[in-house]
C-alpha cells in the first residue's frame, strides 16, 4: 500500500488494494505504526496500573506534554493518518480494537482480534467494544468490491457468551443480500468453537446528494 508519511502528503481514505491478504507485521522503519503501537501500549498499561498519587501526577505531566507536542502537528481530518492506514490493525485508530482483516471477498470477510484490559468490561470484552469490532469488519465488507459508499443504518448485536481477554477471537462477516440501496449484513465472533457474539446489520447506500463529509453541507 502506498501511504506516504511525509508531512502534508495526501492520504487516500480508501485503499483499492485492500482485498489483498492483510500483513499483520509492523514494517521496519514505519514510525507511524510504532507511534500507534506506543499509544495502545499507554492505554493498556494505564488500565492495568494502580499508581500512587506522586506517580500519577508525574505521569499526567508527561502525557500532557506529549499531547501538547501532537497538538502542534494537528491537521484536518482528511489529512490525519489515524483511521486511514488500511494496512494496520484497527486502521491506526487507537480506540478501535486492533482487528486484523485477513481476507475479504465480494461476500465475506474474516479477521482476528485480541483485546486486553483497555477494552474490557469486567474480565471480558466490554459490551460496547463488540459492536465496534462488528462495525469495522461489516462496514468494510459492505463497502468492498467497488460498491458505492454506504453508512450503517442499524447494527443489532447478540452477546452469546463472555468474550475472553488476551486470546485471539475470530471475526467473520457475510454479505447476505441487497435490496435497492439496502445491504444486509451478518457478523459472527468466535472463541475457538464457541460463538461469543453475532450481529445483523443494515448498510444504506448514500444518495448522490449525500456525502461522507457531512461538514461539507451535503444532504445528510
Ligand atoms: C473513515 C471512517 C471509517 C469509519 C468506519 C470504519 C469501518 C471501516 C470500513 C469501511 C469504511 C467505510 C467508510 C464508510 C463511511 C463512514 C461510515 C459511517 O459514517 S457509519 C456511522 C454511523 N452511521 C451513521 O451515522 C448513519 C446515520 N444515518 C444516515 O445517514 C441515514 O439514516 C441513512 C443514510 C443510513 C439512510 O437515510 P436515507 O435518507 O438516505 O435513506 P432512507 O430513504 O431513509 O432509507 C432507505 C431505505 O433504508 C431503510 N432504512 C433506513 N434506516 C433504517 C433503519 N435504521 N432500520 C431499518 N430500515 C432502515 C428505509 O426504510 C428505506 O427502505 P425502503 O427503500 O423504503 O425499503
Amino acid at each position: 500500500m502506498d501511504v506516504s508519511l511525509r508531512p502534508n502528503a495526501p492520504i487516500d481514505i480508501w485503499n483499492p488494494d485492500w482485498n489483498d491478504p492483510f500483513d499483520p507485521t509492523v514494517e521496519a522503519g514505519d514510525e507511524f505504526a510504532e507511534l500507534v503501537a506506543a499509544v495502545r501500549a499507554v492505554q493498556e498499561a494505564f488500565t492495568r496500573s494502580r499508581p500512587d498519587p506522586a506517580a500519577a501526577a508525574g505521569i499526567a505531566g508527561t502525557l500532557r506534554s506529549v499531547a501538547q507536542r501532537l497538538e502542534e502537528l494537528e491537521v484536518g481530518e482528511d489529512d490525519q493518518i489515524a483511521g486511514h492506514r488500511w494496512d494496520l490493525a484497527g486502521r491506526g485508530q487507537a480506540l478501535a480494537p486492533p482487528l486484523h482483516i485477513d481476507a475479504v471477498t465480494e461476500t465475506t470477510a474474516r479477521g482476528r482480534v485480541t483485546v486486553g484490559r483497555f477494552h474490557a468490561g469486567r474480565y471480558a470484552m466490554n459490551g460496547g467494544v463488540t459492536p465496534l469490532i462488528f462495525d469495522e469488519i461489516m462496514a468494510r465488507l459492505a463497502n468492498d468490491s467497488g460498491r458505492p459508499w454506504a453508512r450503517t443504518a442499524y447494527l443489532n448485536v447478540n452477546f452469546r457468551a463472555p468474550a475472553p481477554l488476551d486470546v485471539e477471537l475470530r471475526v467473520e462477516a457475510e454479505y447476505l443480500r441487497q435490496d435497492g440501496r439496502k445491504r444486509f449484513m451478518r457478523g459472527t465472533m468466535y472463541h475457538g468453537d464457541v460463538l461469543v457474539a453475532d450481529a445483523d446489520g443494515l448498510w444504506v447506500e448514500l444518495k448522490p446528494e449525500q456525502t461522507l463529509n457531512i461538514s461539507e453541507g451535503g444532504d445528510v
